[in-house]
C-alpha cells in the first residue's frame, strides 16, 4: 500500500511543503502544482522519488561522520516522510545502524545538543495536570496503531538520558514492519533524570529534576496509559528502555487487557532465543542439553532467560522447574545464589537463583563474589550470553575456559552500541580456534576464521521480530500479545535462519533482509492469535498473508487532489 494512494486534500501552498508526511518537494506533479498553490514556490523540474533519493544519498555522503549522517536524516524526516523511509528502504544495510544502534546511542547522548524539531508527543510530570488535553492535542480523530514509548531511564547501554529512543523505534516499525508512520505516536515520559551531566547542563531540554520515583512515578504512568486504553483502546503500547524494575513492573501490571509490549525484555528474549534455536541446529544438539550462563540479569538479561526457559519447555517438554535448573545468572554481585540474600535478589531473578551447596568449594573473589570464571568453570556453559554493558567482560582466559569443554561454543555478547560488547567476535573466535558461533548486538564485520573463510556474524538485535511482533499483533487487532504468539513469531524466525540450510552460514537473517523476515514473523503471531481466539477481526487464519501484504506501508507517494472540503 503506498502512503495515501489518492488524497483529496484542503491544505495548500506552504501549509503543504512543510507537512512532512504529505510533502513531496520537488517530486509534486504539474497538476498538484497547479492545483495547491505550489508553482511559484519550486523550482521547474519535476523530480521521481529515484532522483531525489540520488541527491539525499549525495548529500549524505558529503556529511563528515556518523553522527552527522543521523541528523541529516533526522533533518530529512522533519521534512519529507516518504523520501526518508524511501532513502533507508533503498540502503537499508548501510543507513540502519545510522539511524539505530550503534549510532543512535550517540544521538541520544547529544540530544539536547542537536535538538531541532520536536517529534512525538512530550508529557513531563510537572505538567501532567495538561497530559489529557495534550494527548489529544496529537491524537484525536487520528487512527493509532502503535505508540512507543519510553522514560529513557536504560537507553541502549548508555544508561539515563533523560528523554530519547521512542522515535527510532518507531521508524524501525515502519522500516521493518511495514507500519504506517502517520499511525505511529512516540511519546518521552519525562520523569527527570539522575544523570549529573545532563542537569548540569544549560541546554538539556528535559526537565532539570533528580528522576522520581514511587507513587508519583506509578501515578504519572499510570495516568499516561488509562488515557491510551480510554482514547486509543485498540494501539498496541510499547514499552523501551525502562530501567529494570519498572520494565518488569509496567509489563506484569498492563499486559492484561490491552495489547503490552516491553521490547527489551520479550523482544530481546525473543530474537535470542530465535539464534540459540538456529546454533543449537548447527550443533545437531536440543535446546534442553544447552547450559545456559547470563551475564546481566537485567531486562534483556532477564526477558531472554525467561524466553529460553519457556521455549525449553514448550519446545522440548521440560517442566518449568527443570528447565530453571539449566541457567545460570550472573550480575553485579557474580552468580546470583541463594548466599547473596533477599537484598540482593530481585523478585524477577527468583526462577534462576542457583542453591548454595552446588557451589560449595568454589572460591569466591576478593569481593566475595563467584566471578564469571568461575561459573563458566563449574557450569561449563554450552551458551554464553551477555547483556551487561560491561564491554570486554568476556576476557580471553573465560573464552578459552568455555571451550575447554564445548565443542562448539554459543556466544552472544548483546550489549549495545558496539563499544560495549563483552566481546569482540574476532576475539572470540579466535580463541575458540574457530569454533564459536557467535551473533552480536549491533553489526560486525565477518570474523576471519582459521581456514581462511569468513564467518557472518549475525546481529541479534530485537529490531528483528519486534516489528514484525507488533505488526502481527495490529494486524490480528488482538486484545493482548500472548506468549504464544511471541512463541511463533520466534519459531517463524528461526526457521528463516541462513544456518540451517547451511551450517556455516550466520546464525540468523541479514539485517537487508528485516522487512521481509518481519513480515513473516508478523503472519506467524496473527495466525497464532486467530487460532487463540484473541484476534478482533472477521478473517480467518488463511487470509493472513494476503491482509498483511495489503496492509505494509509502502513508501511511495499517492495522488493529490484539491477538494475546499478535504482534509485540512
Ligand atoms: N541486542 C539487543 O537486542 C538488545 C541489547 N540490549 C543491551 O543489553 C544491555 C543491557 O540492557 P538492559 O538489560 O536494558 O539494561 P539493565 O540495566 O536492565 O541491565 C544491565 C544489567 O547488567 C548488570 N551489570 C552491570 N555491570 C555489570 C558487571 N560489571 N558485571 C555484571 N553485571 C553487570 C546490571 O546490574 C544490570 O542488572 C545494554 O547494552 C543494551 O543495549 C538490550 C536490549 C536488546
Ligand atoms: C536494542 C535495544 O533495544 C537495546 O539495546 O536496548
Ligand atoms: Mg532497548
Amino acid at each position: 500500500m503506498a502512503s495515501d494512494p489518492v488524497l483529496r486534500l484542503a491544505v495548500r501552498g506552504s501549509a503543504l511543503l512543510t507537512n512532512p508526511r504529505l510533502n513531496k518537494g520537488t517530486a509534486f506533479t504539474t497538476d498538484e502544482r497547479r492545483a495547491f498553490g505550489l508553482t511559484g514556490r519550486l523550482p521547474h523540474k519535476i523530480n521521481s522519488i529515484d532522483e531525489q533519493c540520488q541527491r539525499a544519498w549525495d548529500q549524505l555522503e558529503t556529511c563528515g561522520d556518523d553522527l552527522a549522517k543521523n541528523t541529516f536524516l533526522q533533518s530529512l524526516r522533519d521534512q519529507n516522510w516518504v523520501l526518508y523511509y524511501a532513502l533507508i528502504t533503498k540502503h537499508l544495510k548501510e543507513l540502519i545502524p545510522i539511524i539505530y544502534t550503534p549510532t543512535e546511542a550517540e544521538a541520544i547522548a547529544n540530544y539536547s545538543h542537536l535538538f531541532r524539531r520536536s517529534e512525538g508527543l512530550y508529557l513531563t510530570l510537572p505538567e501532567q495536570d495538561a497530559m489529557e488535553e495534550d494527548f489529544l492535542e496529537q491524537t484525536k480523530g487520528r487512527e493509532i496503531d502503535l505508540i512507543v514509548c519510553s522514560d529513557a531511564e536504560q537507553i541502549l547501554g548508555i544508561g539515563d538520558q533523560g528523554v530519547g529512543i521512542s522515535t527510532a523505534k518507531a521508524a524501525i516499525y515502519t522500516l521493518l514492519g511495514g507500519i504506517d508512520p502517520s499511525k505511529t505516536l512516540s511519546v518521552t515520559l519525562d520523569v527527570g533524570t539522575d544523570n549529573d551531566d545532563l542537569l548540569n547542563d544549560h541546554l538539556y531540554v528535559g526537565w532539570p529534576h533528580k528522576r522520581v520515583r514511587g507513587d508519583e512515578y506509578d501515578i504519572f504512568v499510570n495516568k499516561f496509559v488509562q488515557l491510551v486504553r480510554k482514547y486509543q483502546p485498540h494501539t498496541l503500547l510499547h514499552f523501551e528502555d525502562f530501567g529494570v524494575t519498572n520494565a518488569y513492573r509496567l509489563l506484569e501490571k498492563y499486559r492484561e487487557g490491552h495489547a503490552v509490549f516491553n521490547d527489551d525484555v520479550q523482544g530481546t528474549g525473543a530474537v535470542t532465543l530465535a539464534c540459540v534455536m538456529s546454533a543449537v541446529g548447527v550443533t545437531n544438539t536440543k535446546l534442553s542439553s544447552q547450559r545456559f550462563v547470563i551475564f546481566g540479569a537485567g531486562s534483556a538479561g532477564l526477558g531472554i532467560a525467561r524466553q529460553l526457559r519457556d521455549g525449553v519447555v514448550q519446545l522440548d517438554g521440560l517442566s518449568p522447574l527443570e528447565a530453571n535448573k539449566l541457567f545460570y545468572l550472573v550480575d553485579k554481585f557474580g552468580l546470583i545464589h541463594q548466599g547473596l540474600g533477599p537484598e540482593k535478589i530481585r523478585d524477577a531473578v527468583r526462577d534462576f537463583v542457583r542453591p548454595d551447596d552446588e557451589w560449595a568449594g568454589v572460591q569466591a573473589n576478593e569481593q566475595g563474589k563467584i566471578s564469571l570464571l568461575e561459573v563458566v568453570k563449574k557450569a561449563k556453559p554450552t551458551v554464553l550470553i551477555g547483556c551487561s554493558t560491561k564491554a570486554g567482560a568476556f576476557t580471553e582466559e573465560i573464552v578459552r575456559e568455555m571451550k575447554k569443554h564445548v565443542e562448539r561454543p554459543i556466544i552472544l555478547p548483546l550489549s549495545n552500541p558496539s563499544r560495549l560488547h563483552e566481546v569482540k567476535p574476532q576475539d572470540a573466535m579466535d580463541w575458540t580456534d574457530g569454533q564459536a558461533l557467535i551473533a552480536t548486538g549491533s553489526p560486525f564485520p565477518a570474523c576471519k576464521l582459521p581456514n581462511g573463510k569468513e564467518y557472518t556474524v549475525a546481529e541479534c538485535n530485537n529490531a528483528l521480530i519486534y516489528p514484525g511482533l507488533g505488526f502481527g499483533a495490529m494486524l490480528a487487532k488482538s486484545r493482548t500479545l500472548t506468549d504464544n504468539m511471541i512463541i511463533a513469531g520466534t519459531q517463524r524466525l528461526a526457521q528463516l535462519s541462513p544456518a540451517l540450510s547451511n551450517p556455516d552460514d550466520a546464525l540468523l537473517p541479514d539485517f537487508g533482509d528485516a522487512p521481509a523476515v518481519n513480515l513473516e514473523v508478523g503472519i506467524a503471531v496473527a495466525e497464532a492469535a486467530i487460532e487463540e481466539g484473541i484476534a478482533g477481526v472477521e478473517w480467518q487464519k488463511d487470509d493472513v498473508r494476503e491482509k498483511a501484504i495489503e496492509k505494509q506501508w509502502k513508501p511511495e507517494y499517492g495522488v493529490y487532489i484539491y477538494d475546499p472540503d478535504g482534509e485540512s
